[in-house]
């Protein structure tokens, strides 16, 4: 196992070089699956309510199109930067491959608080953002969708944006979009009902009975919310939560529905909810219940805490929870960690089958959709598990081994690479 420095794209970097490893890859290979195919800085300037101007900065990473057009989030977040988004663009490229779905792996995302905006101020914000984009981005080409910070509604004024462009309606150019603009039915929920399948996933392979467990999840946005719910209604006792400000916790059991109707009622936070202690996140992921569910930020698991950390199944909800350090500690120790690209590949399978039903214009129903997201996660799972297995293997760098193969693959095929 080689180590790296902590950050993202560090941690991506590494996770590669295991990969490439194991795999055999010559250095040309390798050099070629870490280069960021594209990766765009740009100004987007935005007049406050106020008519003071600030010029903030958004980037775009296309990592590698060799299976497809490109295919990732758009993250509005103070810490945003190149390298992070580069990591992010990467990991989405073993992603796409892992799940089978015919996309390569991108990532935007701009440097920017969104709390501080009015509404708006965040419909400019992202108009100028997109419309810096619209050389690189389209249904073939690169296909947007929501992340930290950005929701259907940024997907919506992208489309617009794109579509005023383009002289017509392209509601393929993003996916997360609202229902009544060509979004998916049950793409809201894919990412988290992808995260519970894992979890089921874990507990069943190592023989547990998902009535006796515990469960903590950090993070309580588009995935950790609904993933708590989910994980609650199928029978686990979900008992801690957060979000920025805080953890929430009480041994007997939250509910997390009762949370996500308290915060759209107005609540600014989870912290302070009656009848639960406050905790704060470095003690939630400290916790002792059987599976920890980071899904906030990267990074959160570091040699800092690891040592500290109790729960014997991790199933990464967010993107890069665990520095690959921490990973190497974590798997020596023999934690079950369910890496990001398969845990949370739901979200981009449905955004899969979001594009393929606004190519068609024709749209399936959410059954339809849970169904076909049950098979690609089933699949995916059994593929990484058995890998683990037989090659003795941790579950990340199996599900590493099976998307970079992939790419590799590709390359080869298509004769960009001898
Ligand atoms: N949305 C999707 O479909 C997918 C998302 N992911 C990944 O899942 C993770 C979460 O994304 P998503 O739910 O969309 O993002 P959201 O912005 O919807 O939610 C993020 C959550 O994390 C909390 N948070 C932010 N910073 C911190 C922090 N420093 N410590 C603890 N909690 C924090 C936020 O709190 P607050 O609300 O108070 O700011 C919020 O509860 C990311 O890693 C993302 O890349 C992966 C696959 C698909
Ligand atoms: O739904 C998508 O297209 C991308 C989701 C995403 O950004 C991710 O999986 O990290």
């Amino acid at each position: 196992m080689i180590l790296g420095s902590g950050s993202a794209w560090d941690t991506a970097c590494v996770q590669l070089a295991n990969a490439a490893r194991h795999l055999g890859l010559d250095d040309g290979m390798h050099d070629l699956l870490r280069t960021p195919r594209r990766a765009i800085t740009v100004s987007v300037p935005l007049q406050r309510d106020d008519g003071q101007l600030t010029v903030l900065t958004g980037y775009r990473v296309q990592h590698n199109l060799a299976r497809g057009p490109g295919k990732g989030g758009i993250r509005f977040h103070p810490t945003t930067d190149l390298d992070e988004v580069k990591a992010l663009a990467m990991w989405m490229t073993w992603k796409c491959a892992l799940m089978g779905i015919p996309y390569g792996g991108a990532k935007g995302g701009i440097a920017v608080e969104p709390a501080m905006l009015s509404l708006p101020e965040r419909e400019r914000l992202t108009r100028r953002y997109a419309a810096e984009l619209v050389p690189l981005i389209g249904p073939e080409k690169d296909i947007p969708a929501p992340d930290v910070g950005t929701d259907e509604q940024t997907m919506a004024w992208i489309m617009d944006t794109y579509s005023a462009h383009t002289g017509y309606t392209t509601t393929g150019v993003v996916t997360g979009k609202p229902l009544s603009i060509g979004g998916s039915a049950g793409r809201a929920g894919a990412t988290s009902l992808g995260v519970q399948l894992s979890v089921f996933a874990a507990l069943r392979e190592t023989g547990r009975d998902p009535h006796a467990m515990t469960i903590a999840v950090q993070g309580f946005g588009k995935v950790g919310a609904l993933a708590a719910q989910y994980l609650h209604d199928a029978g686990c006792t979900v008992v801690a939560v957060s979000d920025v400000k805080g953890g929430i916790y009480n041994p007997q059991g939250l509910n997390p529905a009762a949370l996500i109707r308290h915060l759209a009622g107005g609540a600014e936070t989870v912290v302070g909810y009656p009848g639960t202690d406050t905790i704060t996140n470095d003690e939630l992921l400290e916790l002792d219940v059987d599976v920890l569910v980071p899904a906030a930020l990267e990074g959160v698991i570091t040699v800092e805490n690891v040592d500290r950390v109790r729960a014997p199944i991790i199933v990464e909800g967010a993107n890069g929870p665990v520095t690959a350090e921490a990973d190497q500690v974590l798997d020596d120790r023999g934690v079950l960690v369910v890496p990001d690209i398969l845990a949370n590949g739901g979200g981009v399978a449905v955004s899969y089958f979001e594009w393929v039903q606004d190519i068609q214009a024709y749209f399936w129903s959410e059954d339809e959709v849970s169904d076909r997201l049950r098979a690609l996660m089933d699949r995916a799972y059994r593929e990484v598990s058995l890998l683990a297995t037989t090659q003795k293997i941790s579950m990340r760098n199996a599900a590493h081994v099976i998307g970079v193969g992939r790419v590799a693959d590709a390359h080869r095929t298509r004769g960009l690479y001898p």
